[in-house]
């Protein structure tokens, strides 16, 4: 009980009255209605102790069970497949792709909560599957969607300390740097600081993720008006949604097409379980207690590199070079020899590949879908597809990848592109808008099981060769 008297202590106004809610059954998921709407933190704080007690027992009845064993060349191989990591709210099957607490992206579009008019998911209510394993009900995404914009001011000092930083400094390295100031305002570093009680950390974390994530479009908006606009930024309009709100403070307000764009984008790049870089590096940082800015800004860092988030990037740069290159000659021999060149040139191919997967990314799909619905004209679109017919045979023949598929960078960019965010640099940013609402649900169930700080083993080479029975 002390969990949930820690976490009711830090309840916000906005925090509704909780009464027992009734479950119905929605498409097949559960959807919880109730006349005043259940919080985001009571619901959290009323599945912990059952959750925990199952823990508990899993560790006590099988705790000593081999989960697996690791060869030399994983551990050489960058610990590729290594089942090391708790992380509940998304599971990648190789060929299936991901699913968020055990929903496809196509079950997530259907049963997700959707703005009015709209037809993509709110990403506020993936953030709730995620952290709950519950299908939110409408008026659940709501009172969110009410919750993360009252939430959304910026510290005065932060939007200075973005619009001083020089044009030319990279979007991610603005981005980054902005969370990390955001950390000021961390409610968990200033009550850790006092001294609580470990059962009460989950509930600070939670606050700081809300807080942070509500902050995020302001954060974002401004550095995009800054480098590539005329810097001035909208206010957030506390009646709508956080995707529309994205949308319209970077200066697409008027597009429903392009906030509908935002609401998917936003719900798919959330979360691709918890070994990619951007998560584990979230989760790592985390577990030496560090606040959730601080986590987060770390994750962004690694989401930053090309062969990570800033694929998107790429993508866009590799599609409109190649574009100057064949001109108008789409044929499948001009797009080959652009493959092959680029891979002569001892490069990847952008987009293509992936650690885990090794089928088309659902991600890429439901993009594609949106695509073929609004631009199935766009000339980069019809670019895109010629490319995913002809990539996978080529690296197929390369014989290095051992996925030639596409991800989910293969694809964004040009949605991005086709409503007049032509601007590469800053994809990835957006992207990690996203990733922080599926990073930081299990920065909160991280505190809330009290995961310990992470601190796997690691050996020089002469150790290695001495395990394995070899001569060095
Ligand atoms: C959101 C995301 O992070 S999705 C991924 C975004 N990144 C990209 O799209 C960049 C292009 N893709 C890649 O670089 C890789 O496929 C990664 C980083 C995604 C995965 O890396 P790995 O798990 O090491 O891939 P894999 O085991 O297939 O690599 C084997 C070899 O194939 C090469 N390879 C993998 N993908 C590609 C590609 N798209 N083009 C050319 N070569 C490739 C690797 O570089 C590696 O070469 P090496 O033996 O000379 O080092
Ligand atoms: O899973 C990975 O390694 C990379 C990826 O697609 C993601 O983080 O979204």
């Amino acid at each position: 009980m002390a969990l949930r008297l820690g976490a009711s202590s830090l309840r916000t106004s906005l925090q509704l009255a909780t009464v027992p809610t009734r479950s119905i059954a929605l498409n097949g998921a559960r959807c919880y209605s109730s006349a005043k709407a259940k919080s985001l933190k009571d619901t959290f704080a009323a599945k912990l102790p059952e959750e925990l007690e199952k823990i508990k027992k899993l560790r006590k009845d099988y705790g000593s069970k081999v989960v697996g064993e690791v060869t030399l060349d994983q551990v050489y191989g960058g610990a590729r497949g290594i089942k090391s990591l708790v992380w509940e709210g998304s599971v990648l099957d190789s060929e299936e792709g991901i699913r968020f607490r055990g929903k496809t992206i196509p079950e997530c579009q259907e049963v997700l909560p959707k703005a009015e008019g709209g037809s993509e998911p709110l990403p506020e209510g993936l953030f709730w599957l995620l952290l709950t394993g519950e299908v939110p009900s409408e008026q659940q995404v709501r009172d969110l969607s009410a919750e993360w914009a009252a939430r959304s001011d910026l510290p005065k000092f932060v939007e200075e300390l973005i619009d001083r930083c020089p044009s030319d400094l990279h979007p991610m390295a603005q981005f980054s740097l902005a969370v990390t100031a955001l950390e000021h305002g961390s409610e968990f570093a200033k009550a850790y600081a006092k001294g609580i009680n470990k059962k009460e950390y989950w509930g600070y974390t939670f606050e700081d993720s809300m807080n942070l994530i509500a902050k995020l479009p302001n954060v974002a908006s401004r550095i995009y008006r800054n480098v590539y606009k005329d810097g001035k930024v909208a206010a957030i309009q506390k009646d709508k949604d956080y995707s529309f709100n994205l949308a319209n403070q970077l200066g697409f307000g008027e597009n429903k097409d392009f906030i509908e764009l935002m609401r998917l984008y936003l719900t798919i790049h959330t979360d691709h379980e918890g070994g990619n870089v951007s998560a584990h590096t979230t989760h790592l940082v985390g577990s030496a207690l560090s606040s959730p800015y601080l986590s987060l800004s770390a994750g962004l860092q690694g989401l930053a590199g090309p062969l990570h988030g800033l694929a998107n990037q790429e993508v866009l740069n590799w599609l409109q070079e190649m574009k100057k290159t064949i001109g108008n000659d789409l044929s499948d021999e001009s797009i080959k020899k652009y493959l092959w060149d680029t891979l002569h040139g001892g490069r990847v191919v952008p987009g293509y590949g992936h650690a885990v997967l090794r089928k088309t990314d659902p991600r890429y799909v439901s993009q594609r879908e949106f695509a073929l619905k609004h631009l199935p004209d766009d000339p980069m679109f019809k670019l895109v597809s010629q490319v995913y017919k002809i990539a996978p045979g080529v690296l197929t023949e390369h014989g290095k990848t051992k996925n030639p598929y596409p991800n989910v960078d293969a694809h964004s960019g040009v949605l991005l592109q086709y409503y007049g965010l032509t601007e590469a640099s800053y994809y990835t940013v957006l992207f990690g808008v996203s990733r922080a609402l599926g990073v930081l649900p299990q920065l909160i169930i991280d505190r809330a099981y009290g995961m310990p700080i992470e601190r796997p083993k690691s050996l020089d080479s002469k150790s290695f060769a001495k395990l394995v029975g070899a001569q060095w």
